[in-house]
């Protein structure tokens, strides 16, 4: 399988080289050159499979060329090896067609674990014997931190800069992250919002001196290699609620756009997918572009999903490309327009693409906590804050279709917005130990690209000369 960019100009990769490459050096996303597709046959027969056997046969055609189906398997064995649940990714109805597909099972209860367990593995293959260390630069709102230093913490030849924006993530999401006190784990609050941390790294990307001096590469879902694996589960979960024969629908609390674009891969490769809801918090940018046409980002309110709380959704651009007949050059000015006024219009065939699969609702903090308190009285279920917005979208947008509701995060990650709508305080299972004893490490930086680049560049290991 071959990698092109988004913008077109950036070499072409194969699946090693986009996964170590992170984001294409024009600025853009990699992206598979074609999508590959299982036939209803293919996709029937796996129903009965686990979850590992299910990752092998969705992501083989991805990784082809860079890994054989063996080796595949030995990574996803290990890494969902580290989950708590049999299932990996269980499903849990909540009334006679609402699901929950519980992504939390992984190491630090969020649904990043699934991607990133694989992904810490497949830089250590891909790294074996390499001379020049790594140096992976992330942004997070709380949740692909602590899943990335997880995955990193401690590996040989990799070193890990995570930005988080001071004061923006829960505790719980800050300490997963800050008590990981590894030689190569270095955590950095920046004085602004997750979209200014993200702006941050991938300028670092496109600076030439930084991005030459060190071997750069990306944990965060501009990393196609996270996309792969999260195609995984919508699969799983399809199949056993009576894919090929009966379509599904899913609703996705959606933030950077990754998770539901893994969706949008999904249907691309065969799945029957009735619709993929886009449920947004009160940082809409993504419901406006898809209803109405207009993708133009404001400043960013802080919420109880703060996971959630981004205006500028890095793979939005993955749909646009695909929506573009793949056109690079057009796709590049697209990008560019919006990178200098902050504001775009989708194309009229972007927005008619996207109208055949995507349906979007943004929820505010009151339908929020009351979709957490309907799914309490109704069934039992304490959501996180993140799931509950995709779940008050599933009930607001369904359709014909059963509807299964991502749940990205354990509600223990934020105990407070819990308590306040549900009166429950959910413990933080065994599995993440003594969190508020631990020390923690991290340093506070004003937002700058100096400020950033001087620290790493003190700390990260140059390559060779
Ligand atoms: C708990 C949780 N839910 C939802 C999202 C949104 O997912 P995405 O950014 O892939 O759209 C995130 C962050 O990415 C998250 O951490
Ligand atoms: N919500 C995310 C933001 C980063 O998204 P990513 O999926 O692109 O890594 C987080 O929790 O950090």
């Amino acid at each position: 399988m071959r990698y092109v960019s988004t913008r077109g100009s950036a070499p072409v990769l194969d699946f090693e080289g986009a996964t170590l490459a992170g984001l294409a050096a024009d600025g853009g996303l990699y992206v598979p050159e074609a999508w590959p597709s299982l036939t209803r046959e293919e996709i029937a027969a796996l129903a009965g499979l686990d979850y590992v056997e299910t990752a092998v046969r969705v992501m083989a055609p991805f990784v082809a060329g860079s890994l054989s189906e063996d080796e595949l398997r030995e990574l996803c064995t290990a890494a969902y090896g580290r989950f708590a649940h049999r299932a990996v990714t269980p499903l849990v109805q909540l009334d006679h067609d609402q699901w929950l597909l519980e992504l939390f099972h992984g190491p630090t209860l969020a649904f990043k674990d699934v991607a990133l367990q694989l992904v810490g593995l497949l830089f250590e293959r891909f790294l074996k014997g390499a001379t020049e260390p790594l140096t992976v630069i992330g942004a997070t709102s709380g949740d692909t931190g602590s899943a990335a230093i997880d995955a990193l913490a401690g590996r040989i030849g990799v070193d890990i800069f995570m930005l988080h924006p001071h004061g923006r993530v829960s505790d719980v999401q800050r300490r997963q992250m800050t008590t990981v006190l590894a030689p190569n784990v270095h955590n950095i609050a920046i004085e602004g919002d997750f979209d200014t941390a993200q702006a941050l790294v991938k300028a670092m990307f496109r600076d030439s001196a930084f991005s030459t001096r060190f071997k750069l590469s990306a944990v965060n879902s501009i990393n196609w290699a996270r996309l792969m694996a999260q195609v995984v589960y919508y699969f799983y979960a399809a199949v056993r609620l009576g894919a090929p024969e009966r379509p599904i629908a899913f609703s996705v609390p959606t933030g950077n756009f990754g998770d539901v674009f893994a969706g949008y891969v999904a249907a691309k490769m065969g799945l029957p997918i009735e619709r993929l809801v886009v449920a947004t918090n009160v940082n809409d940018i993504l419901h406006r572009a898809l209803s109405s046409g207009d993708y133009s980002s404001g400043t960013v309110t802080p919420t109880a999903t703060p996971s959630m709380d981004i205006q500028v959704s890095s793979n939005f651009e993955r749909l646009l490309h695909d929506l573009a007949d793949r056109d690079g050059g057009a796709i590049s000015a697209q990008m560019a327009g919006f990178e200098s006024t902050r504001a775009m219009r989708l194309t009229n065939a972007q927005s008619q693409g996207a109208a055949s699969l995507f349906r979007s609702i943004a929820i505010d903090e009151s339908g929020m906590a009351a979709a957490m308190a309907g799914a309490h009285e109704g069934a039992g279920e304490v959501l996180d804050p993140h799931t509950a917005i995709g779940y008050a979208a599933a009930v607001a947008l369904k359709g014909e279709a059963p509807m299964v509701t991502l749940a990205t995060a354990h509600p223990a990650k934020f105990v407070d917005a819990v308590e306040r709508a549900v009166g429950v305080r959910p413990a933080l299972p065994p599995r993440v130990g003594d969190l508020f004893e631990r020390e923690e490490r991290y340093d506070v930086l004003p937002a700058t690209f100096a400020a950033v680049t001087a620290y790493i560049a003190e700390r990260a290991k140059p390559r060779a000369r």
